[in-house]
């Protein structure tokens, strides 16, 4: 396997086909799906020549937590469907590899695990939790207390599920249920069923203000396409937004996370850092990021991928396969480092 698409390949080979078709589905005719993808193969790089020096440096911090390579992991649930070891590979994968990690509050292993595993192979992983805000506000403070106590370092709150996106292959495949065994660890107070999840429409802006009193972890907006709402997370405090379409999961037919990142990138003028997912396969997809505004780029379904080929090491695999790109891809493209990707790299429309 040589590449993150040989690891989509040998997931498929080994998954239960519902599981599989959970992972790689989106909502509806999954537009927005093909488009995260399509939207990296639109953007042409053209490199600088002769620029004299060192190897690009990979490392970075974001909003205090110190990583290896602007590669994170965004949250994905039900990590157990791909592995019996679920999020505990996941997390240590990502730990080793000193790559952020997102965990996700419908996570099949415990987020005080997580952190467990993860510092069985890092002194001090870069651990951060995602949080669905539930209209029971007392529920969700208790979750912030635990993600807290078990040291993750900022909360993303996803904001882009005001409803459950409607996904008709689990419709087709009768997915509704985790298979007996398995069960939503954070969510073990309310009985560990993810039926207990409460996606709100009424959630609103003051959710968030309520949010930043009873905590002090930096706060990410995750799912944030227009560029008013960026400048709201501005003014209510919010510490950086990840950019996104959910993998397009929830409505179909918004863009690709990838071209709205200009006019997120005005809007928030550098006030906050921008992140990225949606679409991120190769080296280069990250590099069209960097240069169009974001601080690192995140993966969702690759993790999914390697998680299922191969447990933790193929969690590794992916991530020390997309290092090997970046690096190479910056190197070719003559940028000195990964924080430093000027925005005339990246041209539109050139294919
Ligand atoms: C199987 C699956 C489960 C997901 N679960 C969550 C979740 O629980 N919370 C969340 O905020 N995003 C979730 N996402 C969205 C991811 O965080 C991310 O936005 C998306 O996967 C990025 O696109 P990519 O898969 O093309 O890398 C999920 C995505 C997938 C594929
Ligand atoms: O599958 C998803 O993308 C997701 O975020 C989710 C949300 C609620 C229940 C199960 C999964």
């Amino acid at each position: 396997m040589v590449n993150v698409r040989d690891f989509e390949g040998a997931a498929k080979a080994v998954l239960d086909p519902v599981y599989y078709d959970y992972f790689a589905s989106g909502a509806q005719d999954e537009v927005t799906v093909r488009a995260n993808e399509e939207a990296f193969r639109r953007l042409a790089l053209v490199p600088r020549v002769l620029r004299g020096h060192k190897p690009p440096r990979l490392g970075h911090t974001v909003l205090g937590s110190q990583a290896s390579m602007p590669i994170m992991v965004s949250p994905t649930a039900f990590h157990r469907l791909a592995h019996p070891e679920g999020e505990r590979a996941s997390a240590r994968a990502a730990a080793e590899a000193g790559v952020i990690m997102i965990a996700a509050m419908l996570a099949t292993v415990a987020v005080e695990d997580m952190a467990a595993e993860a510092r069985k192979v890092a002194d001090d992983p870069a651990l951060w939790f995602q949080l669905y805000l539930q209209p029971d506000l007392g529920f969700t403070e208790a979750l912030v207390r635990r993600a807290e106590a078990a040291g993750c370092a900022a909360l993303v709150v996803t904001v882009d599920s005001p409803a459950l996106g409607r996904n008709e292959r689990g419709d087709r495949n009768g997915f509704h249920d985790l298979p007996p065994g398995i069960r939503c660890e954070n969510l073990r107070e309310a009985g560990g069923d993810v039926r207990s999840v409460v996606l709100s429409p009424e959630i609103s802006w003051r959710h968030i203000d309520w949010l930043r009193g009873v905590t002090a972890l930096p706060i990410v907006l995750k799912g944030v396409l227009h560029p008013a709402d960026a400048a709201l997370a501005l003014r209510h405090g919010v510490d950086a937004i990840l950019v996104s379409n959910h993998g397009g999961r929830q409505l179909d037919g918004t863009p690709a996370a990838v071209d709205r990142l200009p006019v997120l990138a005005d809007a928030v003028g550098g006030e906050i850092p921008l992140l990225l997912d949606g679409g991120i396969r190769r080296g280069t997809d990250v590099v069209k990021a960097l240069a169009l505004g974001a601080s690192a780029a995140a993966i969702g379904r690759p993790v999914l991928w390697g998680l299922a080929a191969d447990g933790e090491q193929g969690v590794s695999r992916v991530l020390g396969l997309l290092r090997t790109e970046l690096l190479n891809a910056l190197t070719l493209c003559g940028c000195d480092s990964a924080e430093s990707v000027p925005r005339d790299l990246v041209v539109r429309g050139a294919m």
